[in-house]
């Protein structure tokens, strides 16, 4: 940050007003208004396209600093920063700050998520039109799209949270459809806090959506003072961000999204605010939510239900584990990218029942089967890394472990899944372990997978 943020705008194009046209509103919120633009200039751009500008008001300048920050760092998460400038034309005492990104799409999940065919008009925009009718209409398929959704969310807040970066505004409406990379990223920096530097760090303020935040009032404990300068912020933050697990903020907000996912009666916000009230009234048990939610068979409830428990439960497991009241019990973005619910879903969507079956016997026949199996998982899965591990570290892993003598009992598939499910859980709790700096704990992770 000290380094490359002069350096690269010495490089950056420099953009004004003149430069560019306004076009369509496109929203108004508590910090700017939001409009679709074009650039009258062209030659400012290698690439040409639509763009948006937020006239923003003081707090415009942190947003441009915490964009530039995650274009730097995990440029591929939130929507493609352009450039950010004072408008210094206009009259004193009314400064504005412009805000420039490319024009990522026209459909926010809210606006997808409020279509009577979510999620099926998700998939069509996923896959391309008629992709997904490789199944019939039914609470498979939606799972399938669920976890697609799911799991794109999950990997640009996971980035996030890994430089430092908590967003405290997840909902809807900030995370939008990107028409060119076909996936969805986060929008809207304009409450985040940058944990590392102490930038827009105040425990005392916050301006959050109180339908989507957890039930923790400050992002970091009220006895964590306000911070210090930027260096000393940046040599402390890990500190605090271990004590305090800040990112776990918006974990509960992305498991309040999968809820209304799977729940269509939750989807608008008299149906969400109500299920606040009822959670918070049976102190955030969602086991005991369930139980009064179930009892009313409605037609709504079963629905959910039925995605939720397939696969004996994981998409319930994984819902439960993010929208708990504790900070400190939530799993985090990283964990729950390891959580049986994904691990599953790669095998299942890409292969099938029978392939499953028969890879999983095939590899219980060699040896040092548990990471050749989890590698092999990634590959088919397209998966980067398990857990936080990529596929080269874990082969590096296998290498200077001893190997695993005997092999599972072959043909014992109903063991052969229950390991697979335990393996996944075994790596959110090392990521879990790792993130707790207790990085030695990871020759017991080895050891306790072996057994
Ligand atoms: N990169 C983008 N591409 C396309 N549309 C965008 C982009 N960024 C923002 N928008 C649109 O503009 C709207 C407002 O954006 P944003 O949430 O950043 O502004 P805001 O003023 O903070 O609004 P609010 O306070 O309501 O969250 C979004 O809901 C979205 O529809």
């Amino acid at each position: 940050m000290f380094v490359l943020a002069p350096l690269e705008n010495l490089f950056r194009p420099r953009f004004r007003k003149e430069d560019l046209s306004l076009g369509k509103k496109l929203g108004e919120g508590a910090f700017g208004t939001v409009y679709k633009a074009s650039l009258t200039n062209k030659q400012l751009l290698k690439k040409d396209g639509p763009l948006v500008v937020k006239k923003a008001n003081e707090y415009g300048a942190v947003e441009a600093w915490m964009n530039e920050r995650v274009r730097r760092a995990c440029r591929k998460s939130c929507a493609d920063f352009v450039h950010g400038f004072l408008d210094d034309t206009s009259s004193k005492g009314k400064e504005e700050f412009w805000l420039l990104w490319r024009y990522e799409g026209k459909a926010t999940l809210a606006d997808l998520m409020a279509n009577k065919d979510f999620p099926y008009n998700v998939e069509e925009l996923i896959l391309g039109p008629g992709k997904g009718d490789d199944l019939p209409r039914g609470p498979e398929r939606q799972n399938r799209i669920l976890r697609t959704i799911l799991r794109q969310i999950l990997s640009a807040l996971a980035q996030l949270h890994s430089t430092g970066i908590v967003h405290r505004d997840v909902k809807p409406q900030n995370i939008i459809y990107s028409e060119d990379t076909k996936s969805f990223k986060i929008i809207d920096l304009g409450a985040a806090a940058d944990l590392r530097v102490g930038i827009n760090y105040i425990p005392k303020e916050f301006l959050l959506d109180p339908r989507y935040s957890a039930p923790e009032q400050y992002i970091m404990s009220t006895q964590t003072p306000s911070a210090p300068p930027p260096i000393i912020a940046a040599a402390l933050s890990p500190v605090l961000w271990q004590m305090n697990l800040p990112d776990r903020f918006d974990i509960y907000s992305l498991g309040l999204i999968f809820l209304q996912m799977a729940f269509p009666n939750l989807r608008n916000d008299s149906g969400l605010i109500s299920f606040n009230r009822q959670l918070k009234r049976r102190d955030y048990d969602m086991v005991q939510w369930r139980n009064l939610v179930e009892a009313k068979q409605s037609q709504d409830i079963r629905q959910g239900f039925e995605i939720l428990d397939m696969d004996g439960g994981v998409g319930w497991e994984l819902l439960k584990d993010m929208v708990r009241f504790k900070g400190r019990k939530r799993i985090s973005a990283n964990a729950a990218l390891a959580h049986p619910y994904f691990v599953r879903a790669g095998l299942f969507g890409l292969s099938g029942m029978q392939k499953l079956r028969l890879s999983l016997m095939r590899s219980s026949e060699q040896e040092n089967e548990g990471v050749d199996w989890v590698t092999s998982l990634m590959a088919k899965s397209g998966t980067e890394s398990v857990g936080g591990f990529t596929e080269a570290q874990l082969q590096n892993m296998r290498e200077k472990e001893p190997r695993r003598k005997g092999s599972i009992q072959r043909n014992a598939m109903a063991q052969a899944l229950k390991l697979q499910r335990k393996a996944a859980q075994t790596i959110a709790a090392t990521v879990d372990d790792i993130q707790k700096g207790e990085v030695g704990k990871r020759v017991n992770w080895w050891n306790r997978w072996q057994n």
